[in-house]
């Protein structure tokens, strides 16, 4: 796979740590880039399947896997030598699994994470949660995000991503490994705001799949969209972030590819929920994680904490946690007290 300036890549061992559907693309295109990928899976059949026969039939059914990608069911073997480890497990599940590699990384090791979610109970930010877990200063953690489906980056579909750390070096080595001629990498250093967007996109998601599910038209989905920018932006913005992020792949550029894909489990989630299937349903279905759901019970804790008006999320945690109609929702949100637009 061809680097983007031409520039020899320096080949390295890299570890993926969880195979579900974004860990084994993302390893995929460290694979395609020459590096030796080992993925650590709690899951003895699934490793054996990528390990012995290059697929992930559960998570990426129909993808065949690069030959230098294996997998383990082993910790310790698969962080052995590794000088990039990224972590990309759904965020209800960082913490644990940080933990469990924290003694066995190699002290070099760039750490980079690939969550869209915040911590339940803490709120945290994963860079935050990984931070403190692995005993690294949180400046060095890289979060790597933006408008990304597994589906098309696994079959080398042209995709772009954001990498980000507040401090200079670490990004730009995440950068080095996974770029390349179908996987193009920008770098940031607003961890907060791509976290935050990354994250609250999934709950806008949610809602531009129960729009469509009831047959609304293309008017309601742009609003939400927009309108859900302006949460993000709130929410971000008091949190630290710059709003320009927003405005970037990580931001609009997420939001527009989640809010009208059908590979996206949360805008599938809430095209079932309009159906008329409960949440539990609707989780079985989708047989995936679905961020967005953790994410409206953090999402509104937030905007409790920070001060600021999140009323698409309100709107989503009366219809997710409170039994409220969807229609009823909506109808919520248009009848709202007039207000500016900025
Ligand atoms: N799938 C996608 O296209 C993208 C996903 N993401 C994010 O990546 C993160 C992971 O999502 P996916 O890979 O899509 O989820 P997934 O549902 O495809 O896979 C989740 C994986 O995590 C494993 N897991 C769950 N809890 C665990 C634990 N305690 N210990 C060990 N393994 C555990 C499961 O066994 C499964 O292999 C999420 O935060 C998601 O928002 C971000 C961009 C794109
Ligand atoms: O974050 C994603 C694409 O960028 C994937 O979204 P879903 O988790 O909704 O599938």
């Amino acid at each position: 796979m061809r680097q983007t300036d031409g520039s020899p890549r320096e080949l390295k061992k890299a570890a993926v740590l969880v195979a579900g559907s974004w860990g084994t693309a993302l390893a995929a295109v460290l694979a395609a880039n020459g590096h030796q990928v080992v993925m650590w899976t709690r899951n003895a059949a699934q490793a054996a399947e990528i390990r012995d026969l290059h697929v992930n039939s559960k998570y990426l059914p129909g993808a065949a896997l690069p030959e230098n990608l294996t997998a383990t069911t082993d910790m310790a073997e698969a962080l052995l030598g590794a000088r990039l480890v990224l972590f990309a497990a759904p965020s209800s599940a960082m913490r644990q699994v940080a933990a469990a590699a924290a003694s066995l990384l190699e002290p070099d090791a760039i750490i980079v994470h690939a969550a869209k979610g915040f911590e339940i109970d803490s709120l945290d930010r994963m860079s935050h949660v990984l931070a403190e877990e692995l005993g690294r200063p949180l400046e060095t953690i890289v979060v790597l995000s933006g408008p990304s489906h597994a589906e098309e980056v696994v079959k080398q579909l042209p995709t772009t991503v954001v990498v980000a750390s507040e401090a200079e070096g670490y990004a730009e080595q995440a950068q080095d490994a996974f770029i390349n001629s179908c996987f193009r990498v920008y770098t940031n250093r607003d961890v907060i705001g791509v976290e935050v967007a990354g994250a609250i996109k999934n709950i806008i998601a949610l809602g531009a799949g129960l729009s469509d599910g009831l047959g609304f038209g293309d008017n309601a989905k742009a609003a939400l969209l927009t309108r859900g920018l302006a949460e993000i932006g709130r929410l971000g913005q008091a949190m630290g972030a710059s709003m320009m992020t927003f405005a970037g792949l990580a931001g609009v550029g997420d939001l527009v590819a989640t809010c009208t894909s059908p590979h996206s489990r949360n805008w599938r989630a809430g095209s079932l929920l309009a159906s008329g299937l409960s949440l539990d349903e609707v989780l079985e279905k989708v047989g995936m994680v679905v961020e967005g759901v953790r994410t409206t019970r953090s999402a509104k804790s937030l905007a409790a904490r920070y001060g600021v008006e999140m009323p698409i999320t309100d709107q989503l945690y009366e219809v997710l946690f409170q039994g409220k109609a969807p229609r009823e929702a909506v109808e919520s949100l248009m009848l709202r007290d007039r207000t500016g637009e900025l």
